[in-house]
């Protein structure tokens, strides 16, 4: 197994590319499930992820191709073209791998009126039920059954009928999958209390640009009036906004300077206000973002809600970040609850972590030292690069194929910046 290794101490400078944004792939990509016309995804990411999806895809009937992008190149080009889908299956070894698999189900009931498709199973940050997927496709029209730990649901007539909907608490992946299959159905829907997500606006750009009519985009009111069928269409995926934040702790917890290019600071507003109030100089272009640090970082509180709020999928690298702050900062984790894998790790490593219930006290220590440390999840496994690249001495981060998932080269783009790092093979 693949471990990284990190000598901590270089200050981070120079230009660091953004990728696609994998959370935004994963809803893409199934898009293409909806028409019989092909769909072109433009600037998407090299991740394991990916690869896994373009497999499920395959395994339901659409071929997938790469087309005209040299390896070293970052943002690929992809044509998934499900002419007629041969499955309505999603099975259980592919889901279990990528919980994002859970996706297809609205887009294949909406084109096939029928999908058969493995429970995705709890996780390392926590238990991640589909109840609300589940509760949203019924609420269109889905008829569904589960059995021997599948979610069998059908179409009654072939067609979903449309209707109404309001979440009780935001889920991301729910609004995506019921959005994607009621732009297919008979009549109307109305979607209360979705999420907002800028992944949420791409995919609904996506499915305007297939055909799609959806009002409300980037609003938590989704207005979807059903079309009869879905046409191809060329999209880009958008920036990774959590790489994006990532990389600026980077700089931050270096005491360094990175432009980070390639991407969209109107989607980051909280992440590039966190930053600034933890005293990071942020400074927004029109297609990248300078972030750097020289004095030391401040202490912050932050709670992670649902966007606009503070991400969740940030708060693992905050945390990094203020364990080199001047004095105690507090964070409280409110999406899962069991995100907060990466504190014994990040303690092994020097830093002082106390966490009761969903709140965690990080006080800023002096130094970090290198340790070898576990990688349990993907965010839990970025902190820990974070902290190897402030700490004194080596650090080996094993496990890493959680950072595969959804850190496209890593260790390419960081040596690139001035971090001594790199990938060893078979431990
Ligand atoms: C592939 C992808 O885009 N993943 C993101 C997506 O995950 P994902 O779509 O799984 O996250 P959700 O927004 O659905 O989860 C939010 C909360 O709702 C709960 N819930 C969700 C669905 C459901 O049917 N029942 C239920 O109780 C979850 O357990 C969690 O506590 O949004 C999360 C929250 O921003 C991010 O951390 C993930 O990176
Ligand atoms: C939790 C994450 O992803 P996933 O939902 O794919 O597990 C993430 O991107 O931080």
């Amino acid at each position: 197994m693949d471990r990284i290794i990190i000598r901590g101490g270089n200050r981070l400078t120079g230009r660091l590319p953004i990728s696609g944004a994998k959370n935004a792939a994963l809803t893409l990509m199934p898009c293409a499930l909806l028409t019989d016309e092909p769909l072109t995804l433009r600037n998407l990411p090299r991740l394991a992820d990916v690869d896994g999806f373009g497999h499920l895809l395959n395994q339901l009937g659409a071929s997938t191709s790469i087309e005209g992008t040299r390896p070293e190149d970052f943002g690929r080009v992809m044509t998934i073209r499900a002419g007629k889908l041969t499955s309505t299956e999603a099975p259980y070894d592919i889901v279990r791998k990528m919980r994002a698999s859970i996706l297809v189900l609205g887009p294949v009931l909406a084109r096939a009126g029928e999908a058969r498709v493995s429970l995705p199973g709890g996780c390392a940050i926590g238990n991640r039920p589909i109840d609300l997927h589940l509760k949203a496709l019924e609420a269109i029209g889905a008829e569904l059954e589960m059995a021997a730990g599948y979610v069998r649901a059908t179409a009654p007539g072939g067609r979903l009928a449309g209707g109404r909907y309001r979440f009780p608490i935001v889920s991301v992946g729910a609004t995506e999958n019921v959005v994607m299959a009621a732009v297919l159905a008979k009549g109307p829907s109305r979607i209360e209390n979705a999420a907002r997500e800028p992944e949420i606006v791409d995919l609904c750009r996506c499915l305007v640009a297939m055909g799609a009519r959806i009002e409300g985009i980037g609003t938590e009111t989704l207005e979807i009036e059903g079309v009869e069928r879905l046409h191809g269409a060329t999209y880009a995926v958008m920036p990774d906004r959590i790489e994006a934040g990532s990389y600026a702790c980077a700089a931050a917890i270096t005491g360094g300077s990175l432009e980070l290019t390639n991407v969209s600071a109107d989607d980051m507003g909280t992440t590039l206000a966190a930053l600034t109030e933890a005293g990071v100089k942020v400074e927004a272009r029109a297609n990248s973002v300078l972030v750097s640090a020289d004095g030391p970082l401040k202490p912050i509180t932050l709670t992670t809600a649902p966007f606009p709020g503070f991400a969740t999928d940030m708060q693992a690298q905050f945390m990094a970040m203020l364990c080199k702050a001047d004095g105690a900062s507090m964070l409280t984790e409110t999406i899962f609850e069991n995100r907060y894998m990466h504190v014994p790790e990040l303690a092994r490593m020097g830093a002082d972590i106390t966490v009761s219930g969903r709140t965690a006290v990080v006080r800023g220590v002096d130094k970090l030292v290198g340790a070898p440390v576990m990688a349990t999840d993907l965010r839990a496994s970025m902190s820990l690069i974070l902290a190897g690249l402030a700490a004194e001495g080596e650090t080996q981060v094993s496990r890493i194929y959680h950072l595969d998932r959804g850190y496209e080269r890593l260790e390419e783009k960081l040596s690139a910046v001035g971090a001594d790092i790199q990938r060893l093979g078979d431990g």
